[in-house]
């Protein structure tokens, strides 16, 4: 990483919404600085509280991404992904790749927020089975719509923005069923072309990544 950071990036110490932003600026090397709040209680109030006022942490939610020498501070993680997507050639070719790159982005999205749902249920155990197939049965839908397009990633022959999102989505889901895509070979493939992108295969053996997706035992 690069000490004259053009991007500062603040996020809890976890994988969590800032993921796939990581991923991307990895992938790109694309210079930032990890401003890491410790965590969701005491560390994060004062420092909530402050961003508030000054308008660096605009909604009061992470992450943000600050763009140096600007008054720029972005929040919402879809809006700082496709931000950087724009800035750095990771938005598609075209208008029409770009509005594929939306919805497939979107739809990852949606597969998050069902293993959100499972992760913050307090009867998880009890709902583990459901959640997996239901994730399976998304990822059923994607890998019909990947095999009739046949691209290596989900847009065309490079990644965009909506790549690094599916890559950290179904790296959480295989923590929970590690067999979870063994049905779908064009998701195996992706995974694979992704994870062994150099940069991002620097990127997940580092001490830069961390290991939980969110601070819960079970994640
Ligand atoms: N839609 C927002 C949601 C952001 C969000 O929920 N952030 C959580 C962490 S994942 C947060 O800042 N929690 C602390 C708080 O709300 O005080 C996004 O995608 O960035």
């Amino acid at each position: 990483m690069s000490t004259t950071a053009e991007y500062v990036l603040t996020y809890f110490a976890f994988r969590g919404r800032a993921e796939h932003i990581r991923l991307l600026l990895e992938d790109c090397k694309i210079p930032y600085r990890q401003n890491i709040i410790p965590d969701e209680g005491e560390s994060w109030t004062p420092v909530k509280a402050r961003g508030l006022e000054t308008g660096e942490i605009p909604f009061g939610q992470l992450p943000v991404l600050h763009e140096a020498g600007t008054s720029l501070y972005l929040a919402q993680s879809g809006a700082i992904a496709r931000h950087l997507a724009r800035r750095h050639h990771k938005y598609g070719q075209n208008e029409l790749e770009a509005s594929l790159a939306d919805m497939l982005y979107d739809t990852v999205s949606d597969i998050r927020q069902v293993y959100r749902d499972f992760i913050f249920d307090e009867n998880w155990q009890a709902k583990r089975e459901s959640f997996v197939s239901n994730a399976s049965n998304r990822f059923a839908l994607l890998e019909k719509f990947m095999s009739s397009r046949n691209t290596p990633y989900l847009v065309g022959q490079d990644t965009t923005f909506a790549d690094y999102h599916l890559l950290e989505v179904i790296h959480i889901i295989q923590r929970v069923q590690s067999d979870i895509i063994r049905p779908y070979s064009w998701l195996q493939s992706f995974c694979q072309k992704m994870e062994s992108r150099p940069n991002i295969a620097e990127y997940l053996k580092s001490s830069r990544r961390f290991e939980k997706p969110v601070p819960l035992p079970h994640a």
